[in-house]
């Protein structure tokens, strides 16, 4: 099976890494030449529990000429559009793995790939890239691979068994639109308020204020998910057990906004603000969040 992956980020480097090394033929898309140079002189780096190994990765800026199996998609969702267009013109028709945090990133991939082609990922790593060419393997999770239309892509076991393989932990998932969703609701808690208030994920469970915010953020966005049929279960036990997890993270959204990158809030608290006006629900604590986190990464602020 050939593998093309899109965006060699943080979480894209690992996975091409770990593939690569475990034998799976695999093509990896990046949009810099500089980045294409590095990756191809120095290989990719991952370092993980004190130990470091180098892979040689096969990588490219230009897509047209490749005829992948499956691609995995690791772009930021808001970059999703730009890379979707980049899968049009490939020589076939692959099927298309977004493993990309937030709601709707199939959205724009359906204007460019056939709908029954595209599956959702959710992904519980945690990785940090260190530079173009390493990366930093810090939490050890699992990759959930499913379809909205409960049917998988007859490629999908067969990823599947190559992320495990790879040591990626991966398994098929029959609820997946759940699955998403429970990871986006966590994300909607923790990620903007470490990002406004510059917090470690653990420093938001030692101040009664905060956590009646992020209860708020929950409570309002459990009802949207109930709203649009979505079962997601008991969500704030969950919230309170990735802080204690990853209680030293600076959350990917603080580090986007110290970074000066955009952050991923439209994906997040941002959607759940625009399914809450579709269906005239209030939820003024997501939509606050989303202002402030807004505006803190504009560029008037300093
Ligand atoms: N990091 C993590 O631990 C996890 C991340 N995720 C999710 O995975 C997604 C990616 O996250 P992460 O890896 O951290 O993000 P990064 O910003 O580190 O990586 C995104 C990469 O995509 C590249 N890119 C953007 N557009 C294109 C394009 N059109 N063609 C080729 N490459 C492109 C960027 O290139 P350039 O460098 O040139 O900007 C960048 O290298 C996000 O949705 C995130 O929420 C999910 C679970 C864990
Ligand atoms: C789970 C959490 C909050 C870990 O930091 C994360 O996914 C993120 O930072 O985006």
């Amino acid at each position: 099976m050939n593998v093309l992956l899109i965006g060699a980020g943080a979480l894209g480097k690992l996975i091409a890494a770990q593939l690569a090394r475990s034998g799976t033929k695999i093509q990896v898309l990046v949009r810099r030449e500089e980045q294409m140079k590095a990756i191809r002189e120095r290989g990719v780096c991952v370092n993980h529990n004190n130990t470091t190994y180098t892979q040689k990765l096969e990588v490219f800026t230009e897509i047209s000429d490749l005829t992948p199996d499956v691609v995995i998609l690791t772009v930021k969702s808001y970059q999703t559009e730009e890379a979707a267009k980049q899968i049009t013109r490939l020589c076939n028709s692959p099927t298309v793995l977004s493993l990309q945090n937030g709601l709707g990133n199939e959205i724009p991939l359906a204007k460019y790939c056939s709908k029954d082609r595209i599956m959702l990922g959710v992904c519980t790593h945690g990785v940090t890239a260190l530079s173009d060419t390493t990366v930093a393997w810090n939490g050890v999770g699992e990759i959930l691979i499913g379809s909205k239309r409960h049917t998988l892509a007859p490629s999908v076991e067969r990823l599947v068994r190559l992320l495990s393989a790879a040591g990626l932990h991966a398994r098929c998932s029959q609820h997946i639109e759940e699955d998403v969703w429970r990871k986006v609701l966590v994300n909607c808690a923790i990620n903007p308020l470490t990002a406004v208030t510059r917090l470690k994920n653990g420093d938001l469970l030692e101040r009664e204020d905060l956590l009646r915010i992020m209860r708020d953020v929950v409570d309002e966005a459990v009802r949207i998910a109930e709203a649009k049929g979505i079962k997601v279960g008991e969500i704030w036990p969950r919230v309170l057990d990735v802080c204690r997890k990853t209680a030293e993270n600076r959350s990917s959204m603080l580090q986007d906004l110290e970074a000066n990158r955009p952050t991923e809030i439209d994906a997040l608290n941002g959607a759940i603000v625009k399914l809450a006006e579709e269906m005239s629900y209030p939820v003024p604590v997501n939509r606050t969040l989303v202002s402030l986190v807004r505006t803190l990464s504009s560029k008037e602020v300093i």
